[in-house]
């Protein structure tokens, strides 16, 4: 068999045909003979997810990915035994060496191991038990909620509640991540504390950031008349015996497995907030969503399976092409969050530099993500993509159905824009000097939804989960373990016991700010 060095050897070696070249549908003669061009290579590379209500068009044919890089990414992933990661994966097996862990995210939408799913299927069934009761009464009435979390506690939460509580809400909820007391504040000016429920969500239940803004809250509301502040807490959590230390009652306490990563939590009572600004129904409509895109991914080979091919793309920029960035811009002011989200995603789990089995990776790992919201970021930073010096694959993010009722002028002209930059960045235009010049041939992919719903959010969340997982294993790094995040903390956490000298430079702005013991 060929090794996976042999196979990135060939894909370096391979030759480097322009999209252009690519699209033309008569490129003929030598190994590029059967290559298709035009109609045909959209229809290569474009594929649909379908969904319970509509579905996701993934549009790849505007990426390199030709007919050879395809087959040696086929290989490589029988190389690096992506099939049996992935039955790993949905098996419930220990995927997460360094931590012993599976990674049950999966199980919580209804995919993979029956037992597992069955756990998962009751603790889902008690949070919308418990949010159904709030929703009717049983705490009062709520106005309000402001859910304290950081990291994967809050990003995912932030984006669900972004997305979908635009046109209807439940429920006012406000998420609070940041130590900075300026955030809780702000969220505090906007509540009602009669009227205001808080939910602490911290897998461990030991973060500094959520239990510090959580005590705030709880004195808020005390300081505010509220009789009875605990009682007004309902704790997301993996550590069920640390909230009831903390003081939280058992009947409002909402657990999930160990086994589910932070960053893949919003499918668990991490998702909490989101199913109490929109009601039950559409947060199961949000779970089946990313189940659709789960049966996709287990059940397709090769580059068939849309997540495995857009994986291969992915890291035929970073690999192959040497690109240090990812950019992805939606087209939809309600996926605002979603660069934010994908960064934690991505990043935090792909950001490594050893393999699962404790060697130097072999090549870079993940590039870094960045982006933002159609059309604004035209007129902010697209102009490095078109003209500047770093090659950056782009994804456009973008829904056929508008989120207004305005004109329909807007969303019309939203769309065109979001279709124009890609034909943009690839064309390219020759200028009448080297300023007015445009390259071209620069990388995009467009995702468009049918419509932006809490299915079609569900889905693009569990694409990316899915494709992140995908890069790990064709990289052979674990992507579940952030060992990174933890060094910073302990250093924060000496800082505050005092006692300690650190560089010159720490000490001296230690001493400035009045920090030094
Ligand atoms: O949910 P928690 O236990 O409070 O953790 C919150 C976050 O903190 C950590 O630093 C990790 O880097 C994140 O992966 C995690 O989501």
């Amino acid at each position: 068999m060929t090794t996976a060095a042999e196979l990135w050897t060939r894909l370096e070696n391979l030759p480097r045909p322009t999209l252009g070249e690519l699209f033309s549908a008569d490129r003929d003669g030598g190994e590029g003979a059967d290559e298709p061009g035009g109609a045909d290579r959209v229809a290569m590379l474009s594929g649909r997810i379908e969904l319970d209500d509509g579905g996701i068009l993934f549009d790849w044919s505007k990426t390199h990915l030709d007919r050879a890089a395809i087959a040696a990414f086929e290989e490589l992933a029988v190389a690096m035994d992506f099939a049996g990661m992935r039955a790993k994966l949905f098996g419930g097996e220990v995927v997460n060496p360094t931590e012993g862990r599976a990674a049950d995210h999966a199980t919580l939408r209804g995919t993979g191991d029956e037992a597992k799913v069955e756990e998962a299927m009751a603790l889902i069934e008690r949070m919308g038990m418990l949010v159904e009761a709030i929703h009717q009464g049983a705490l009062g009435e709520v106005e309000h909620l402001i859910h304290i979390g950081i990291g994967g506690s809050a990003l995912g939460p932030a984006l669900g509640v972004d997305a979908l509580s635009r046109d209807l809400s439940y429920c006012d909820v406000h998420v609070v991540s940041n130590i900075d007391g300026v955030a809780l504040e702000q969220a505090f000016a906007a509540c009602d504390p009669a009227k205001t429920l808080i939910a602490v969500a911290s897998k461990t239940f030991t973060t500094i950031e959520t239990m510090t803004n959580a005590e705030s809250a709880l004195k808020w509301l005390h300081d505010n008349g509220v009789s009875d502040p605990g009682g007004r807490v309902i704790a997301l959590t993996a550590n069920p015996e640390g909230a009831v230390e903390w003081g939280v009652d058992e009947t409002r306490i909402l657990p999930f497995q160990e086994s589910v990563g932070g960053r893949y939590s919003i499918w668990s009572s991490i998702g909490f907030p989101i199913a109490m600004a929109v009601g039950m129904e559409d947060f199961r409509a949000f779970l089946a969503g990313a189940r659709a895109v789960d049966a996709h991914f287990r059940d397709t080979d090769g580059a068939a399976n849309l997540v495995l091919r857009a994986a291969f793309a992915d890291l035929y920029y970073t690999r192959v092409r040497g690109c240090q960035t990812r950019a992805v811009f939606a087209y939809d002011e309600r996926l605002g969050l979603f660069p934010d989200y994908l960064q934690q995603l991505e990043m935090e789990s792909n950001g490594k530099r050893v393999t699962a089995d404790m060697r130097p990776v072999d090549g870079p790992t993940a590039p870094i993500t960045w982006g933002g919201v159609g059309t604004d970021a035209q007129h902010a930073v697209f102009q490095l993509l078109h003209q500047g010096t770093h090659l950056v694959p782009v994804d456009f993010i973008a829904s056929i159905a508008p989120g207004d009722d305005l004109d329909p002028a807007h969303h019309r002209i939203l769309l065109m824009n979001c279709f124009a930059q890609g034909a943009a960045l690839m064309a390219g235009k020759a200028g009448e000097d080297p300023a007015r010049n445009y390259p071209g041939d620069r990388p995009s992919a467009t995702i468009l939804c049918d419509d932006l719903d809490a299915g079609a959010l569900g889905a693009l969340i569990a694409f990316h989960e899915h494709r992140t997982f995908a890069n790990a294993v064709l990289m052979g790094i674990n992507p579940f373990d952030q060992f990174g995040v933890e060094l910073g903390k302990a250093m924060a956490k000496a800082i505050e016991k005092g006692g300690e000298e650190f560089d010159a430079s720490t000490d001296a702005l230690l001493k400035t700010a009045g920090l030094a013991g």
